[in-house]
């Protein structure tokens, strides 16, 4: 029966979700990591439109580095100094094995931020930074070989400390260190976050501890694992995700005052409002400012249009049609509620359609299960919520329909998540098809305020008539 065939493909996916373990792939080659941890505490439930959720989605499921045409722009401290920027990771000369840790990520060359804060990073004596970029732009990939190149291994102390805003952040940040760590054995990294217990009056001898900023501070003051005054280099990293935590400010800055004058500051924020600039100022002395501005989206290389129905079961119809007319590689359905969402991934599985659905109720780690097994082709059709989806990048679908229009609480247009939703960047300025679904005055009265805002027609589509549906695939 078709519904049985649904649950099965429910099934199937959530057993897909539930075979992404943690990752607790401790001490491989090189850098051995201390992690002393149960697998439940992974699995911690987002509220969805947590940052700090977000962030990790991302994380997970991008591949590459996201590069950008924009311009680096470069705040020095000393105005007089020269300011120097790199094109190749020999010019940096680092240790030999931290290259070798490098060009065995499969990283040629140094992305946009690097170019610049890189050079910044490691100059003598060091400098304080404060960097901005979108996330994917390379920002953790410098500051870990900033740690990695200060470090001295012979040395059994804590000299290189990351605060992260969650536990699984630091999770990912930790993993890049191992492998970019890779072929230096004698280094050992910890992991300062809930759950990992030291006995009283220890102290740690791994070089750089990455934790969350409630159980550095813990170690740092109360328990005395870490000399905070042997550290040479400090990172906040996610600063902007970290302020939106109650408590993480403050600890942060609690933190920063045990270090010692000459340590090394740094911190990263893949936004920067105005809070987060102020908090920066406060945790970083003189520093560097590096600001690379996002790509923006337009919609200059999308045709946008809509379809007039009645009901949900016209709008239903309306996309069959649409099916059945075009060939269509990929696409992701935007609905309004969980419930819309459910309800139209089974029906397109009972036309045989491979449906992915990402709910409200997932994990992170399940939803990004999720959206990879769709990134990879698994599935054809990707079915969301917009609050699920928010700040999710899967660029490469070229076909994007929004069942509901996007609104925002008040019922008002919510022009800046249709703009994420289909628009592109320059980057990927592939063609690519809108289709909005409308079912009410009200909904038509949201679509004419978003074509006013952008100031772009959109079509009318009589999803009745093939030839014209046709025509809009070319
Ligand atoms: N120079 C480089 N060349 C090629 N790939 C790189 C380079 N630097 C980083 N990457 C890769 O690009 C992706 C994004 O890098 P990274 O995680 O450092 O970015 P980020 O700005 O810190 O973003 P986020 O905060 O979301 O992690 C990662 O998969 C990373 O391995």
């Amino acid at each position: 029966m078709a519904t049985d065939s649904w649950a099965l493909a429910v099934d199937e996916q959530e057993a897909a979700a539930e075979s992404v373990s943690p990752r607790e792939e401790t001490g491989r080659d090189g850098v051995g990591a201390s992690l002393y941890l149960n697998n439940a505490l992974f699995f911690t439930s987002f509220p969805t439109e947590d940052r700090a959720a977000q962030s990790l989605l991302n994380k997970l499921i991008r591949s590459n580095l996201v590069d950008t045409t924009n311009q680096v722009e470069v705040l020095q401290r000393d105005p007089t100094s020269p300011l120097y920027s790199v094109k190749s990771f020999e010019e940096l000369r680092l240790k030999p094995q931290l290259l070798q840790g490098v060009y065995a990520m499969g990283f040629n060359r140094p992305s946009k931020i690097q170019e610049n804060a890189l050079p910044m990073m490691l100059a003598e004596p060091p400098q304080n930074l404060i960097a901005q970029s979108q996330s994917g732009t390379g920002k953790t990939a410098a500051f870990v070989l900033a740690m990695l190149s200060r470090v001295e291994p012979g040395n059994k102390y804590p000299q290189c400390l990351c605060l992260s805003p969650t536990y699984e952040l630091a999770l990912q940040t930790g993993k890049v260190i191992e492998q970019m760590g890779k072929f230096h054995p004698e280094l050992s990294l910890a992991y300062a976050v809930r759950g990992n217990k030291l006995e009283r009056g220890q102290k740690i001898s791994e070089q750089i501890v990455i934790g969350t900023p409630g159980t550095v501070l813990d170690w740092c003051s109360k328990l005395k694992f870490i000399d905070p005054k042997k550290i040479k280099v400090f990172v906040l990293d996610e600063a902007d995700v970290m302020i939106a935590t109650q408590g993480h400010q403050d600890q942060s800055i609690r933190i920063q005052r045990m270090l010692p004058r000459d340590c090394q500051m740094l911190l990263f924020s893949a936004t920067f409002e105005d809070s987060v600039w102020k908090f920066a100022q406060k945790v970083v002395p003189d520093p560097n400012i590096i600001k690379l501005k996002r790509e923006e989206e337009t919609l200059d290389t999308i045709k946008q249009y809509y379809v007039l129905c009645n009901n949900r079961d016209e709008k239903f119809q309306a996309l069959c049609n649409i099916y059945g007319a075009i060939t269509i590689a990929q696409a992701m359905i935007f609905c309004h509620t969980r419930k819309t969402a459910g309800w139209l991934a089974g029906e397109l599985s009972k036309e045989g359609h491979q449906v992915a659905l990402l709910s409200g109720e997932m994990m992170v780690e399940q939803r990004a299960a999720v959206i990879e097994r769709f990134r990879e082709g698994k599935e054809k059709v990707l079915v969301t919520t917009n609050v699920c989806a928010r700040g999710i990048d899967v660029e490469q679908v070229s076909v994007v329909i929004n069942f509901d229009l996007p609104v925002d609480k008040d019922g008002n247009p919510d022009n800046e998540t249709y703009l994420h939703r289909i628009g592109r960047t320059g980057r990927f300025g592939k063609r690519g098809l809108a289709v909005n679904m409308v079912d009410s005055k009200h909904s038509m009265n949201i679509l004419n305020r978003i074509q006013e805002h952008f100031n772009k027609k959109i079509e009318k589509l009589d999803t009745d008539d093939l030839d014209e549906i046709e025509k809009i695939a070319n």
